[in-house]
């Protein structure tokens, strides 16, 4: 405890302000649990940037762990670029704070001599991703927490490409950050080099994002959407996108359409939670609508639902929606011929059948580690091939590449685009979906998120997961485990021969057991929240349409058995 109090009263200097110092002396006076959680370590980055919750201490999101890690980033953009002019370019979401701290952010950069173009007004990320590109920026930053709850904030990177830091960068950046002591940040903007930009960035952004989305589907004068920008950025974008694309029969919950950082209509603005759709899946109920669609407050994922068998609306999973989103890509490039240097890509906790979809089609198939950033990777380092589509169940989709991020905004169009052509056609996106299995293969998935807080919460997590590695599962629902991917290590090793090879990924803290059946169980704590995440992947052939409910319901069965057999039910 003396080093976390040192800590806490390293900031009781002159440095700081006096709102800060008096909190963190209330805090010494107190309330030694919250002065722990608050100061044991410093923020760090994760799966998507770094995210934590708001308040004062070296463990939460504020102007002064923002300032520094800017004031790194701004000493590794000046080391690296040395007699350039540096430019970067910083946008944020409807969160309490956001548009403070991209304030704050974007006087440490121009403190240092860094010129910025600052979105004048909320924007989403993939806007933001877009943008670097589009300004010929060296950097990026956007200030959101994605989906994550009112109390927590962030700081998403993005590199030259557009897309969010990966190896080298992302380690050079941290280890001059680290280096730093907070009162090395530099705070005194030059006015002079912030520039505010909104309409120009919109209008290229818009317009990109509809001619990469827009495949001409018919019957869009019939098609019925309902749209919910769950209180976040993407009511700036996705209402015009659509409109532009010729859809007239557009609702918005406007009830969730004005930014709201405590996002007053939903317990979180997760698409991949069912709730957070309720209210849109209801108003379609109402007034007869083909479609839901629904992103999170930074717009980077996208929740879909449609009518089921029964005409029910049914929301998909991220899966589901990548594997139609997928598919429809493929068949359009396939109508344009294939030029042999396609690839489609997904992340290693992601169903399998992306897989089989690609060696149906003989495109090249790429998984990557968790984090979007992983795939906007994979274009830079293959410049020669060409990426189709891809994205993760987590509800995260990226069409072509035109911006380096998963981006809800060409998504919800293609979304669209997929369920009208389906309804055109006599069919239905949801019958699309049942055709897929049939073709290949009936994948169904399940995750299981846990969530455990604080620094008690972190340990717990740990704990779990060398329980889960040092205890290996030898069978799950009857089907011996043939394989253990440890990206901890980076091998796999086939346990019935003893054979292991290692795995061309880097090292991570995933262990995945795949059984003689195909099911696929996989554990990895969470880089966004304080949770850890089991993934099931289970899959049955699927003979005939007809056949859908019957092998749905044995699955869903399968699932259960698996969940109480590792005691996650
Ligand atoms: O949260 P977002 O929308 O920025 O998205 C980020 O976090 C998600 C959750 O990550 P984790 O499982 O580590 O919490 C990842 O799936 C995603 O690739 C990443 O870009
Ligand atoms: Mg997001």
């Amino acid at each position: 405890m003396d080093t976390i109090l040192d800590t806490a009263k390293s900031w009781l200097t002159d440095f700081f302000d006096s709102e800060t110092k008096k909190e963190i002396e209330n805090l010494i006076a107190g309330n030694t649990e919250e002065l722990e959680d608050r100061f044991y370590k410093d923020m760090e980055f994760g799966t998507g940037g770094m995210r934590g919750v708001m308040g004062v201490g070296t463990n939460r999101i504020n102007k002064y762990t923002l300032g520094k890690s800017t004031q790194g980033l701004s000493n590794y953009l000046n080391k690296v670029y040395e007699g350039e002019d540096i430019k970067v370019v910083i946008a944020y979401d409807c969160r309490h704070n956001s548009d403070t701290l991209a304030r704050t952010v974007a006087e440490v950069f121009s403190a240092n001599g860094i010129k910025v173009f600052l979105f004048s007004e909320l924007r989403t990320t993939p806007e933001l991703s877009f943008a670097v590109r589009y300004l010929g920026c060296h950097a990026g930053v956007v200030l959101t927490a994605s989906h994550n709850p009112p109390e927590y904030n962030g700081y998403k990177v993005y590199w030259t490409d557009g897309g969010q830091i990966v190896p080298p960068q992302d380690r050079e950046i941290i280890a001059e950050i680290n280096s730093l002591s907070y009162e090395d940040t530099n705070f005194n903007a030059n006015e002079s080099l912030i520039e505010l930009i909104d309409k120009e960035l919109d209008e290229a952004f818009i317009s990109a994002s509809v001619a990469n989305g827009n495949f001409d589907a018919q019957g869009k004068d019939e098609f019925k959407i309902v749209f919910t920008s769950l209180h976040g950025t993407s009511i700036t974008a996705i209402p015009e996108v659509l409109k532009r694309a010729g859809y007239r029969n557009v609702t918005i919950i406007e009830e969730q359409s004005k930014p709201d950082g405590n996002f007053p209509t939903v317990e979180s603005p997760n698409p991949e939670e069912t709730e957070a759709l309720s209210m849109a899946v209801k108003k379609a109920e109402e007034i007869g609508a083909d479609m839901v669609v629904g992103t999170d407050p930074d717009s980077d994922r996208l929740g879909v639902a449609v009518r089921n068998l029964e005409g029910k609306m049914e929301i998909l999973n991220g899966n589901q929606t990548m594997v139609l989103m997928t598919k429809f890509l493929l068949e359009k490039r396939k109508e344009r011929g294939f030029k042999g240097n396609e690839f489609i890509a997904t992340t290693i906790v992601s169903t399998p059948m992306m897989e089989v979809m690609a060696d149906a089609y003989g495109v090249e198939f790429k998984t990557a580690l968790t984090g979007f950033k992983w795939i906007g990777k994979m274009i830079k380092d293959f410049p020669q091939s060409q990426f189709i589509g891809g994205g993760e169940e987590s509800f995260g989709y990226m069409v072509g590449d035109f911006v380096r991020d998963k981006d809800a905004v060409t998504s919800t169009l293609l979304a669209c685009e997929i369920a009208s052509q389906a309804k055109a056609n006599g069919g239905s996106m949801y019958k699309d979906l049942i055709d897929c299995y049939v073709d290949y293969g009936f994948y169904k998935e399940e995750l299981i998120s846990i969530t455990k807080k604080g620094m008690s919460g972190a340990e717990e997590i740990k704990q779990m997961l060398k329980d889960f590695k040092e205890n290996p599962v030898v069978s799950v629902a009857g089907s011996k485990v043939k394989y253990i991917e440890d990206y901890n290590v980076s091998t796999i090793k086939n346990v019935l021969t003893g054979e292991e090879k290692p795995i061309d990924i880097p090292k991570s803290n995933v262990l995945i057991y795949e059984t003689e059946d195909g099911t696929r169980i996989a554990a990895r704590p969470s880089g966004t929240e304080p949770k850890v995440k089991f993934y099931i992947s289970t899959n049955a052939p699927l003979p005939r349409a007809e056949d859908f409910q019957r092998v749905a319901a044995d699955l869903d069965h399968k699932i259960a058995q698996i969940l109480s057999e590792l005691k996650l039910s």
